[in-house]
Formats: structure tokens, sequence, C-alpha cells
């Protein structure tokens, strides 16, 4: 059965437990970038339609968090299955709309429904303080209770994740949530809201607008009724939101940009060390925040490095996400295309060697083959703007000092990695990156248990892991005078 036959393909939002058009009936087209088809169209609701769902979530919350924090769990859990269930058909409808080799997408439906699963066991566990009393006769509680009606804006590279990550806290602590996925990948949304819808989360408690960023995005920022916002993208439009969320005081979460620097000290175990930067480089095509963005090996692995590099870089392949051989599938728009074209431009005009693959020509499209440049330097772009593609620009660093200091020129603090097999420098350089996330001889670090999240320009607060409720509830101090 095509995936567009699905139960949960959805071509409107979801709002109030409604599927519906814009009023206007405007639409947008949802492009396979593999293909360049029209696989579906979406609505682009306008800004009135907006302050309707808002006036709806809220009222919605309203009854939500007076529901037990089992009820809660019970129906995150069912969502949760559902997802599960029908791992197989999200993960085609993924790959259709944002090109991601079919394995990548199952790991990714996997990973967004382990922050429900994760959620849906927090949600019993959002636990208070007792204080010692500020007084001989005074005791002091601490609760913890909802925000409110939440907003979330999310990104195209990772279209179910990213919402899970988001949603289910928010519900586990018995807020609303209306979230606004990206244009280019709204379908993998609507259809978590579906399969959500069919778990019983009542009406008005998740609903998925579709529309134009800027536009709604100022609908959710100045309407005074959203009490939190949280947003993943750049760091461009994150700086954006972060202002004007400030008019209403919205409580708020910032996942952005990253520049990751990767390093391969002398000591490292040279074969995990390749291992780990392919995985972390390559990953998505290398379109994550947190992908190797800068690769620093020490002079004495340089070479044997590279040629490792070289070698398993060139056996990736390159092709459309729904074969299962694909392990690197198109770039998701001709601009991310041109960003990482004038990057390795940039680096080749300055003296960077060019190892494997190169600048994508006109008749490649949207296909990118994996490349290397080697002898790069901080005076090339590629050492502080964010790839967001299948390119590794490798250094070459004498000392310690030296590079974490190159790791750390960057306005950017969202992940880290490092190889050494030396446990004084693990916590040495650990201790010194200044990111929200270090790996220590792996590539790949994240997952619903930890604290996702950067510093600098990559953003504010933490997903996931025991203080992801944090973002989605207030304390409130109860004193109590007792009788002398
Ligand atoms: N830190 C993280 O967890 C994380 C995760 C994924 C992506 N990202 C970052 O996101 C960027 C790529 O994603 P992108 O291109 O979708 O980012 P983007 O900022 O262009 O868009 C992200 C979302 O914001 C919306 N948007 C755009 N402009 C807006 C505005 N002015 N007001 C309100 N909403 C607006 C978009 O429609 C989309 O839904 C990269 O920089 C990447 O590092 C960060
Ligand atoms: O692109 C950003 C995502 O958060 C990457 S991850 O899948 O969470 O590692």
């Amino acid at each position: 059965m095509s995936v567009f036959n699905a139960s949960f393909f959805r071509q409107q939002c979801y709002i109030n437990g409604h599927w519906v058009d814009a009023s206007d009936q405007q639409v947008a087209d949802v492009v396979d970038p593999a293909s360049a088809e029209i696989i579906a169209q979406v609505p682009m609701l306008p800004a009135k339609d907006l302050e309707g769902c808002i006036v709806s979530a809220e009222q919605a919350g309203q009854q939500w968090k007076q529901q037990s924090a089992t009820q809660r769990s019970q129906l995150l859990k069912k969502w949760h299955q559902l997802i599960l269930e029908n791992q197989a058909g999200l993960a085609e409808l993924m790959t259709r709309e944002q090109g991601k080799p079919l394995s990548e997408a199952i790991g990714e439906i996997a990973y967004a429904a382990s922050y429900i699963e994760w959620f849906a066991e927090e949600a019993v566990r959002m636990h208070g303080d007792t204080l010692t009393g500020p007084g001989q006769h005074k005791r002091g509680l601490v609760i913890r209770q909802p925000v409110g009606l939440c907003a979330a804006i999310t990104p195209w590279n990772f279209p179910a994740a990213m919402l899970t990550r988001k949603i289910a806290p928010a519900l586990a602590a018995g807020c609303s949530i209306i979230v606004k996925p990206a244009l280019e990948t709204p379908l993998s949304a609507l259809a978590l809201a579906a399969l959500a819808d069919e778990a019983g989360i009542p009406a008005g408690v998740l609903n998925v607008v579709t529309g134009d960023g800027p536009a709604l995005g100022k609908v959710l920022t100045q309407n005074e009724r959203v009490r939190k916002l949280s947003f993943t993208g750049s760091t461009q439009t994150g700086s954006l939101l972060m202002a004007a969320s400030a008019r209403h005081v919205q409580k708020i979460s910032l996942e952005l940009g990253g520049n990751a620097p990767f390093i391969v000290f002398a000591d490292a175990d040279l074969e995990r060390a390749v291992q780990g930067a392919i995985d972390s480089k390559f990953r998505n095509a290398g379109q994550t925040c947190v992908c190797a963005n800068r690769i620093y090996v020490h002079e004495s692995l340089y070479d044997a490095f590279l040629q490792r590099f070289q070698q398993a870089t060139q056996q990736l392949i390159v092709g459309n996400g729904l074969l299962p051989e694909s392990q690197i599938g198109p770039l998701i728009n001709q601009q991310a295309v041109h960003k990482v074209n004038q990057q390795i431009e940039d680096a080749l005009a300055k003296g960077a060697r060019l190892v494997c693959g190169g600048p994508a020509s006109a008749s490649d499209g949207l296909w990118f083959t994996p490349t290397i440049l080697a002898d790069a330097t901080s005076a090339m772009r590629c050492a502080h703007e964010e790839t967001f593609g299948p390119m590794a620009p490798v250094f070459k660093f004498t000392d310690e000092h030296e590079v974490i200091s190159q790791a750390n020129a960057t306005p950017f603090g969202l992940a880290a990695y490092f190889y050494t097999q030396n446990i004084d420098r693990m916590w040495r350089v650990a201790e010194q990156l200044e990111v929200g996330m270090v790996g220590v001889n792996t590539g790949i670090i994240s997952s619903a248990s930890a604290p996702f999240g950067g510093i600098k320009s990559s953003g504010t607060g933490r997903e996931g892991s025991r203080f992801g409720l944090d973002e989605y509830t207030e304390l409130k101090y109860i004193c109590l005078e007792l009788e002398a």
C-alpha cells in the first residue's frame, strides 16, 4: 500500500481535534527532494486562523492539566505504541518529504518515540519540595505546575524527533501545545497528530498548523495566551524569536545552530576515530546541528587519519533514500547545495587541498558527493560557519592547548567530540570545551535520557533527560504559618 493511502497521511492542519484547510484555501506544495515530485499540499494557514487555534488550545489546556499525571502518562504510552506500530510507514513518509535514507528515517521514528516513552514516565515524577521552616511556626512547600499554553516551531532536518522532543514534555507536564513544523517537512508532523488523535489525546491538547514561519511565528510570540515558546532551528531565527518573545515574557527554549569541533589526539584509537568522524559528519547528509563541522587531527596522525577517512568516505553510497543501499540522501534544497559549494570554493581559494568529492555541479541537482578538504585553516569560512552538508574540512594541530583554543573560537557551543585514551586528558578537555554536549570516543551522543542543548549562540534550555520537564513547568512556593 502507498504511504499516501495510510490513515496517518494528512494534508490539513489539526486544530482542536479537527482537520481543517486554511480559511482562504491557500496551500503550499510539499516536494520530494530526491525526485522533485510534488507529493502533497498543506494549508498556508493565515494569522487569523491561528488566533482561533490559540483560544481553543488554551481552553483545552485548562482541562488537560486537571487530568491526573497517570491519565496523561497512559495516553502518551498509547501514542508511543501507535507510532512504533506504524514505524515503517512513518519512516517512508519522512524519507519522501526530507530525503534521508530509509534506515535513518526508521531510526528517527524510534528516537522520536523514545521521547514520548521517556516523558510518559517522567509525567508521574513531577515532584516539588518541602522546606525547612523559614521560621519557628512556618512551613514551606514547593509544587511544580504546568507553564500553560505552549508553542513549538521546528526545523526540517528531523521532522519527527524535533517535535516529540517538545510535545512529549509539554503534554506530560499538563500543557497544551501548538506546533508549527517546517514547510519543507510537514507530513511527519501531521502524521504524528493523526496518531495522537487515534491514541485518545483530547481535542485541542495537541495542534499542528502549517504555514509561513515569520507570519505564524509573529502570532505565537505576540499573543499573551501563549506562555512558552520552544524553537529549534537556525541561530538567526532563534535570535529573532527570543526578542519577540520578550513582549509577554514568554518562557523560552532555543536549540540552535552548531559548529562542532571533532578532535583526534595523538593517543586516539585511529579506527574508532575514523568511524566516529564518518558517523558524526555524514549522518543525514551532514544536515544535523551536532555534525562534526571541523575535524582537528594531531600532526602525528594526520596523514594516516586522512588516508583512512578518505577510504571510508569514498565508500558511502549517494542515492534516493528509498533505495536500501543508499547512505547519503539529497540535500533539502538548492540553497543548501549553494552554501556547501561556497564553503568549498572559499577553502580551495585559501589553500585547502581537495582529497575527495568537490563542489556540486548544476547537473547534480540536490545530490552532493561526500567531500574532504585537507590543510584547512582558521582563515576559511568552513572554520566559522555551520556547513550543514557532507563536507569535512580537516585541520592539523600540534598541542592540546592550541586545539582547545581553536575549538572554542566560535560563537556556537552545541556539541564537541574528541578521541583519546588518556583519562586525565578526557576530564581536562571535556571541562574546557565551551559546549553543552561532549562526545568522548564516540560521534553519536543523542538520547532521550540526555539533556540536549547548547550554550552561547547555540541556544538555551535543555530537552530530554530528567531536566526536560523544567522547560514546561513553573515552581510555586507555598508558605504556611501554624498556630503558635
Ligand atoms: N540545536 C538543535 O537541536 C537543532 C536541531 C535541528 C536544526 N537546528 C538548526 O536549524 C538550522 C536548519 O534548520 P532550518 O533551516 O529549518 O532553520 P530555520 O530557522 O530556517 O527554520 C526553522 C523553523 O523556523 C521557522 N521560521 C523561519 N523563520 C522564522 C521566523 N522569522 N519566525 C518564526 N519562525 C520562523 C521555519 O518555518 C521552520 O519551521 C540549522 O542551523 C541547524 O543547526 C538545530
Ligand atoms: O539536528 C539536530 C538534532 O537534534 C540532531 S539529533 O538527532 O538530536 O542528534
